[in-house]
């Protein structure tokens, strides 16, 4: 069967790392991906900009890939986006045997056990963890959350509901979206971490407090 991948993410702004993850996670895979921003990311201070804001700048940054979707259903829930509230909706819709896949960065994986009810994301979607620098994925550290349900098969994935985690190698990239927030308030170049459309949509919405550039092409 085919599998449906969904990608959660703050994307506050999204950057060149978010899209190369979910591009490589959509040749990897053969599947499509859908970025989910959260209306509210648990474990963090509330985002820059406003969902809406941020859910926009993903709409400019997928804009002519098909395989690469917008999924609003955060936006639409209150209180904070927890993923196991978020995957019970999808596999409610989905029906049981449908295969799931969370893709998430290796912090975000290395972090799962701080997560609601982690161990229940894994009677819900397969996880696809995408390397980052800065938080190596030691078999060890891996191994002690993924316990025993780590694959390298992609067929694996295909051929389960949930339940396993595999490791996505693609090329590294360094970009963070604080990092691209940090530069805005020094004043130094952030552009080039963002697809241009997104740039041009935070300068002409002074977004992270840049001085608004009304005549940009959004
Ligand atoms: N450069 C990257 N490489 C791999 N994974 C990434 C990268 N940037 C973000 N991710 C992953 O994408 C998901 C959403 O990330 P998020 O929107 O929090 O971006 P971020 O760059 O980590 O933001 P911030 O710097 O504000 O914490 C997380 O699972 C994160 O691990
Ligand atoms: O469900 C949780 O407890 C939980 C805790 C931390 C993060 N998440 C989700 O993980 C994704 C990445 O989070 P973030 O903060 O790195 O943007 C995003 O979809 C969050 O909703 C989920």
């Amino acid at each position: 069967m085919s599998l449906l991948v969904f990608y959660g993410g703050t994307f506050d702004p999204i950057h060149d790392g978010h899209l190369a993850i979910a591009r490589a996670a959509r040749d990897a895979l053969a599947a499509r991906v859908r970025l989910m921003p959260a209306a509210d990311p648990p474990h963090r201070a509330p985002p820059g900009a406003s969902a809406e804001h941020r859910a926009r700048m993903l709409d400019l940054a997928v804009a002519g890939e098909p395989d690469l979707i917008v999924d609003r259903r955060e936006l639409r829930r209150d209180g904070p986006s927890y993923s196991v509230e978020t995957l019970r909706e999808i596999r409610a819709e989905v029906g049981p045997e449908q295969p799931l896949a969370l893709l998430v960065g290796a912090d975000s994986f290395l972090d799962l056990p701080k997560w609601r009810e982690w161990q229940a994301l894994f009677e819900l979607a397969h996880f696809v963890v995408a390397e980052r620098p800065g938080s190596p994925l030691d078999n060890e550290r891996v191994e002690a959350i993924a316990a025993n349900r780590e694959t390298a098969e992609v067929e694996a994935l295909r051929g389960a509901p949930a339940g396993r985690v595999y490791r996505l190698h693609q090329p590294l990239h360094a970009e963070s979206a604080s990092q691209v927030r940090q530069l805005i308030a020094a004043g130094q170049a952030w552009q080039p971490f963002v697809p241009a459309p997104v740039a041009a949509y935070i300068e002409r919405h002074g977004l992270y407090g840049v001085p608004i550039q009304r005549g940009a092409v959004v």
